[in-house]
């Protein structure tokens, strides 16, 4: 049986489905192929020194791990000589990076989250990158944060990279939702699991616990009734996992099923969440979407959200519809 590789299925899309332009086709490869560079790193972990603190801080006031400032280099670095794109903006970085003047430039703007789940890196647990592509409007200054600033509804493309057990690239390009192994040795992403689909139903749970006492009351009625189990409104048995790595969480219930929450909460009242919408809550929601689940901040769907910031954060549910709509409709009461 012939394989086919990340390329291959992304100039079939572009051929014979349509669904992409050279330009967004050429930029999700250079994307693929920094994720490569990451998975490398990462792979190496502690031989090439690259595990720790890096000793500063991000925008968003986090300590920044080496592998953060690491993923977020070798991303920008390709992506800026090789993507086709008007400008780049990443977790790591205040402002959108523009593309220096003597390189080529293309009509999109890419998002990304170089490193997700950063605190699991010098433990050796699956970390991550998310990304996501908007369309840059003609004539429009790419580094003006305002360009930026488009409703998930608008994605193009969007994906993730998680570094696990085996390295998989997961990508949606709005018909569908692909899954993509990376065979090391001859350093090719194959299509291994193609059409990814959620379960609609689910027994199966993903949230921080610790932070319980700080949650709204539909939160807290929600999971109290999963926890409640056979004997509770629910009617069944749950199961609960946290990996702290949201590109894992997600990952799993992309192929088993499940919910994944991180609902907003009182440690930072200001804050709406801790996820990031626009690399991170955006991204994660038109891939589940595409693939028959559901996300919403608990109020309204994700992606018809307008941002209002680079590095907004929001609340999180997404995974089996069922699921999300049950936690969604326990705001609204
Ligand atoms: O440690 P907590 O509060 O459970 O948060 C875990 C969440 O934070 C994140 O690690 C945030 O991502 P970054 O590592 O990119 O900052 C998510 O991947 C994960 O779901
Ligand atoms: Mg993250
Ligand atoms: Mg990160």
């Amino acid at each position: 049986m012939s394989r086919i590789s990340l390329s291959r299925f992304l100039i079939e899309q572009q051929r014979k489905n349509n669904a992409i332009d050279a330009e967004l086709r050429l930029s999700i490869e250079v994307v693929a192929r920094a994720c490569k560079a990451i998975n490398h790193a990462i792979r190496k972990g502690a031989l090439a020194g690259v595990l720790g603190e890096a000793g500063t801080g991000n925008i968003q006031g986090e300590a920044q791990k080496k592998l953060d400032v690491i993923a977020n280099e070798v991303l920008l670095d390709a992506n800026e000589w090789g993507g086709h794109l008007a400008a780049i903006a990443s977790e790591e970085m205040e402002h959108p990076h523009p593309i220096p003047t003597d390189y080529p430039k293309g009509g999109y703007l890419l998002l990304f989250d170089p490193l997700d789940g950063s605190s699991n890196i010098d433990v050796n647990i699956s970390v991550g990158t998310i990304f996501s592509l908007l369309r840059c409007p003609d004539g429009v200054d790419g580094t003006d944060e305002k360009v930026f600033l488009q409703p998930g509804t608008q994605q193009v493309a969007a994906g993730y990279t998680v570094y696990g057990p085996q390295t998989m690239l997961v990508l949606t390009l709005g018909n569908g939702v692909h899954g993509f192994t990376l065979d090391a040795e001859i350093g090719s992403w194959i299509l291994t699991h193609p059409n990814m689909t959620v379960p609609e139903e689910t027994k199966e749970f993903a949230i921080n616990m610790s932070n319980m006492r700080h949650w709204e009351a539909p939160v807290k009625r929600y999971i109290d009734e999963l926890l409640a189990g056979k004997e509770g409104p629910r009617g069944k048995d749950y199961n609960m996992r946290w990996v702290a790595s949201m590109v894992a969480d997600v990952h799993r219930i992309l192929t088993r099923g499940g919910i994944f929450t991180y609902p907003r909460d009182a440690r930072e009242p200001n804050k709406p969440g801790k996820l990031r919408l626009m690399y991170e809550a955006n991204p994660m929601s038109f891939i589940i979407e595409q693939a028959g689940g559901a996300a919403t901040n608990g109020h309204q769907r994700i992606l018809d959200l307008q941002p209002t910031a680079l590095h907004e954060r929001v609340a999180v549910f997404l995974g089996s519809k069922r699921e999300v709509e049950v936690v969604t409709r326990y705001h609204q009461s």
